[in-house]
């Protein structure tokens, strides 16, 4: 990761825009702050202004858009991306009917362990180019398939070189043959105390098989107390307490939510209605950006591949949940890292409109990894701007489509639309 440098600093002009969403309602229409015939200037790797073709200003150099849409590059806030091997059998197993279970995450670890260095970080590079050429701008990846205090170390050591986040998921299931209350005193202490310098924030796989209400609430006072935002993996398999804690924890999101009552669609939409909720609640490093509550983040790609139920997420958001819809790339769940499939999916499968989905997966991702705002730090220590929309001051991340409109990523499901990206202002795409 690299802060933008003066070397960026040559205006560059992208005109002729026929659909452009922006995520600003203010800037225009709908919650997409969508334009037409829009045209974006991108200097010093960040957004410098947006407004009509019509009235752009000059610039050191110009890209004719031709007259299709642009829209911010994705911002893929859930996967699990430092592994070795892969899960083809379990899967082929799944679709003649076996239940996913978490069980098979032991298989990854073991393989995860064997791998060297190299391997891994060529496993990754092969994930995170797979991820840009599909839109993808913005990556969180999870530790979680290493379980001891070195393969943990090594797996946000190595993710913290190439993606924008990194979590420590030490509690993702008891590794075989480990006694659980010792390795939860493991993962809540020498392990973490290891990974905080790699690391942004803490995550804990809350469910049967995993971790239960005790051991998830040691898990998040651990990070509390080390200062570290927490993320949960919730309410996956079965109802459970996850979304409820996520809540009560002020979780930056809680993840997959295929079993949701009432109750926590509602604790979950009333997170985000006192304000500074988020940060009174989870204390220690904190958000900077204002009121924030927890997120609620969809994984449609992981509840198809499980053959799980959908996320109610048009139920959240008409509750009044923030919304993000994430990957959740990994070799059990979930191997695509595609949030185009993913947003087709929301939109066509789980109700939501086109810019709904669009604006959960920029946007609402920026906003469950705490990047919304101005004065996030990448693992390398850069202090980066604002990802997930288009507006003057924020990281000049875009995709271009080969479509006039965002509206053909579910209009023309499965076909690779990105025609070209940008992050932080350089053609990566
Ligand atoms: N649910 C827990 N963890 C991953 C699955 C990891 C695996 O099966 O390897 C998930 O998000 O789906
Ligand atoms: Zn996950």
């Amino acid at each position: 990761m690299s802060e933008p440098t003066a070397s960026d600093a040559r205006a560059m002009l992208i005109e002729n825009i026929g659909e452009l969403t922006t995520n600003d309602p203010e800037l225009g229409e709908g919650i997409g702050g969508r334009i037409r015939e829009a045209a974006v200037v991108v200097e010093g790797g960040r957004v410098a202004w947006v407004g009509a073709s019509s009235s752009a200003p000059a610039a050191d150099e110009r890209f004719d858009a031709d007259g299709r849409a642009v829209l911010p590059g994705w911002v893929d806030s859930h996967t699990h991306m430092v592994f070795a091997g892969d899960r083809t059998a379990e899967f082929e197993a799944r679709m003649a009917g076996e239940p996913y279970a978490a069980g098979g995450i032991n298989v990854t670890v073991n393989a995860t362990r064997a791998a060297s260095d190299p391997e891994l970080e060529a496993n990754l590079a092969r994930l995170v180019a797979e991820a840009r050429r599909g839109g993808t701008t913005t990556i969180e990846t999870k530790t979680g398939y290493g379980l001891t205090v070195g393969d943990e170390v090594r797996a946000a050591r190595l993710a913290g070189r190439q993606v924008d986040a990194v979590t420590f998921l030490g509690a993702h299931v008891v590794p075989a043959g480990a006694d659980s209350a010792e390795y939860l005193d493991l993962v809540t202490g020498p392990m973490l105390a290891a990974v905080a310098p790699y690391v942004s924030a803490v995550d804990v796989f809350c469910e049967t098989g995993a971790f239960d209400e005790a051991g998830t609430r040691r898990v998040l006072d651990a990070a509390r107390a080390a200062g570290l935002a927490t993320r949960l993996h919730g309410n996956q398999l079965g109802h459970g307490p996850g979304a409820r804690l996520a809540v009560e924890y002020g979780s930056l999101s809680v993840d997959h939510l295929g079993f949701l009552s009432d109750a926590d669609i509602e604790a979950l939409a009333g997170s985000w209605s006192g304000a500074g909720s988020r940060s009174a609640a989870r204390g220690g490093r904190g958000s900077q950006g204002g009121a924030h509550g927890t997120v609620a983040t969809v994984l449609p790609a992981c509840d198809l591949s499980t053959r799980m139920p959908l996320a109610p997420a048009r139920r959240l958001l008409d509750a009044g949940a923030v919304v993000a819809i994430a990957s959740n790339c990994n070799p059990g769940t979930s191997y695509t890292s595609s949030m185009a499939f993913c947003v087709a999916t929301a939109v066509l499968q789980m109700g939501l409109t086109i810019q709904e989905a669009v604006r959960a997966a920029t946007l609402g991702g920026a906003m469950a990894l705490d990047m919304d705002r101005d004065g996030w730090t990448d693992p390398a220590g850069a202090v980066q701007p604002a990802v997930g929309a288009v507006r003057a001051g924020a990281r000049a991340d875009l995709q271009l489509l080969e479509a006039p409109s965002a509206t053909h990523l579910a209009y023309r499901p499965g076909l690779p639309l990105v025609s070209a990206v940008w992050r932080a202002g350089e053609r990566v795409v």
